[in-house]
């Protein structure tokens, strides 16, 4: 199979749902169903923070989640968890800059998707020189779910990147919104990533939905 394209990645990383157990407001199995046949196009597993899963728990929930995905043909990621992706045989991690290096983690998985935390130039050069896939920039827009995150940053760093000659598929994420998605996309993303806007929607298929549109009718715009 070898590694995935850019061009590949670009298309599939347009509508990101990132989702833990601490997340979901409703059944977390009945609301990735509903995001998938909303139209989410990759899928990010994040175990993390107030109440997380550990242990053989983590494990159940990770495999529950996966084979959803799985049926749906959607790529399911581990945040962090390089240990846990290979276990799983998922499709790939997304790591952060305070995670394990990006080239160690490289080696370890192979040619599996490698997503890097990136929230400035320096960092950005560094995760693609390590192998990175694709980078994670963020916060965009102030986020009360990622409860130690940065400064929200605006898109402006994202058509800082773009300016400075980064041309590797890039997700925008934090407090993005089906309000606010378009002027991610046109600032240089090629998707976003999300969690509250589908995890704590009252219909997650409508949200993911109204979301799909909204970076596709971005997208036509370029
Ligand atoms: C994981 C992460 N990294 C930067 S912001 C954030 C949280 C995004 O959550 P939301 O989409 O609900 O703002
Ligand atoms: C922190 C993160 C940044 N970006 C993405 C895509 N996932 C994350 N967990
Ligand atoms: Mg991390």
């Amino acid at each position: 199979m070898g590694r995935i394209s850019a061009k590949q990645l670009q298309e599939q990383l347009r509508v990101y749902f990132i989702m833990g157990s601490n997340n979901c407001k409703k059944n977390p199995f009945d609301m990735l169903k509903e995001a998938i046949e909303g139209g989410i196009t990759f899928f990010q597993f994040r175990e993390k923070g107030q109440g997380a899963l550990s242990g053989v728990e983590k494990v159940a929930f990770a495999k529950e989640l996966q084979a959803i995905c799985q049926k749906y043909s959607i790529p399911f990621l581990v945040n962090d968890d390089v240990d846990l992706a290979l276990a799983l045989d998922a499709d790939g991690v997304h790591i952060g800059q305070e995670d394990e290096r990006a080239d160690i983690v490289r080696r370890k998985i192979g040619d599996k998707i490698l997503g890097v935390s990136a929230h400035n130039l320096e960092e950005a050069k560094r995760a693609i020189e390590q192998g990175a896939d694709y980078l994670g920039v963020g916060p965009i827009f102030p986020t009360n779910t990622k409860t130690d995150a940065k400064e929200a940053q605006g898109v402006e760093v994202l058509r800082h990147l773009r300016e400075h000659g980064i041309t590797i598929p890039i997700v925008g994420i934090g407090g993005i919104t089906v309000d606010n998605a378009k002027e991610v996309i046109r600032a240089g993303a090629d998707g976003v990533s999300v969690i509250s806007a589908i995890s704590l929607a009252n219909s997650p298929k409508e949200s993911a939905w109204r979301l799909a549109k909204a970076i596709d009718d971005a997208l036509h715009e370029k």
